[in-house]
């Protein structure tokens, strides 16, 4: 099998149809709404919180609230939807998961976004929850995952998801490859390129993204949404711990299988990490438009449409040209 990741490949220029980057338009519809940029921080509790998802949702991007805090999640959509901001949630598959889905089909809580949210997603666990959730709450957008096989897209959305999530092993705090032998982490982008040929449903990118061009890499290879811990991890409203030493200001980021989240030793898959301070998420994504505009432009277009059409050339590890930026 040919494989590649993000840094073997370069995509290649067509004319440029706009006098200014300004005029390209990164948003994206996916499921019921529109979001300014295809991108959405990794439902982790080092990466998303509650503050940070009303700062997303009331500025129009994507967020998904991570699952692992059980109990906060019914007042969170509560809050959500006292505040006309739409929902977004993540659940498990162990039985009282089922429970929860039936309360809040119970209390008419319908959440707008559902994410199925397990390592293994191909799995007849995920099949079954996915069935249970479209019993019990048919209206919401279900995203299953995580999955690294077409087989596996196929499954999930015959069985009724709405959109399914691509990577497993590819996170920077992931261990799963070199735990277990297996993973789509050094070939998370060829992955998605083969996944792509049998999708019939938006697939989200999970894992592996490393610099703002590997955004439009995605979305070339059949993306519609990107899931981003690493990126988004360190910055002000990050809710990761913030430790101060030798004068530098640190932020932690650990894996959803890690120990630190988990509280225990048992099956661990994730690991932790501090990152020097980012500044301002604002910040960041305001660049992360200015680099998606100039991908779009260089593309030859006006939209995100456009990038899913270029050429591109595989060249291994070329990238940097030996140099980090
Ligand atoms: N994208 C990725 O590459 C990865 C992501 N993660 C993240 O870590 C978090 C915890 O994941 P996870 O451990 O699945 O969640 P859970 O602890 O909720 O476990 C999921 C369920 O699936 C069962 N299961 C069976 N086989 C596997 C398998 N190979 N891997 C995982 N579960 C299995 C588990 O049973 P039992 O516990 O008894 O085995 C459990 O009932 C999630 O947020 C997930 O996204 C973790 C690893 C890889
Ligand atoms: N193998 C593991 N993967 C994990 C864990 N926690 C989260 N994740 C996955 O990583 C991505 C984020 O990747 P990044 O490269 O952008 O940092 C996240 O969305 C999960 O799919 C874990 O403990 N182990």
């Amino acid at each position: 099998m040919k494989v590649f990741d993000y840094e073997d490949i370069q995509l290649i220029p067509s004319k440029s149809i706009v006098k200014s980057r300004s005029e390209c338009d990164t948003s994206v519809q996916f499921g019921p709404r529109r979001f300014n940029l295809p991108v959405v921080p990794a439902n982790m509790a080092t990466i998303i919180d509650e503050k940070l998802a009303i700062w997303l949702a009331s500025h129009d991007y994507f967020y998904i609230m991570h699952r692992f805090d059980e109990a906060s999640r019914i007042p969170f959509m509560i809050k959500m939807k006292e505040l006309n901001l739409y929902t977004s949630i993540s659940v498990g598959v162990k039985p009282q998961e089922y429970d929860f889905v039936e309360e809040l089909s119970r209390l008419n809580l319908v959440p707008d976004y559902i994410t199925i949210d397990i390592a293994h997603g191909h799995s007849q666990l995920v099949i079954d929850m996915i069935t249970h959730i479209k019993k019990h709450l048919p209206t919401s957008f279900l995203i299953a995952g995580n999955v690294a096989t077409p087989e596996a897209v196929r499954e999930l959305e015959n069985a009724g998801a709405d959109a399914t999530k691509v990577g497993v092993g590819p996170g920077k705090v992931c261990i799963t490859k070199i735990k277990t032998g297996f993973g789509t982490g050094g070939w998370q982008l060829a992955a998605l390129s083969r996944c792509s040929k049998v999708a019939r449903k938006p697939m989200i990118a999970d894992g592996g993204i490393r610099t703002h061009g590997d955004i439009a890499k995605s979305i070339r290879f059949g993306a519609s949404m990107i899931m981003i811990g690493f990126l988004f991890a360190g910055h002000e409203e990050s809710p990761g711990q913030t430790i101060e030493a030798d004068g530098q200001v640190l932020k932690e980021y650990f894996g959803s299988a890690s120990e630190y989240q988990k509280g225990e030793k048992t099956n661990v898959e994730g690991k932790r990490i501090l990152i020097s301070y980012k500044g301002k998420i604002e910040d960041t994504l305001k660049e992360m438009t200015e680099d998606l505009q100039s991908s779009i432009s260089y593309a030859g277009g006006k939209d995100i449409e456009a990038i899913t059409k270029v050429d591109y050339v595989i060249v291994k590890n070329s990238i940097f040209n030996g140099d980090w930026i």
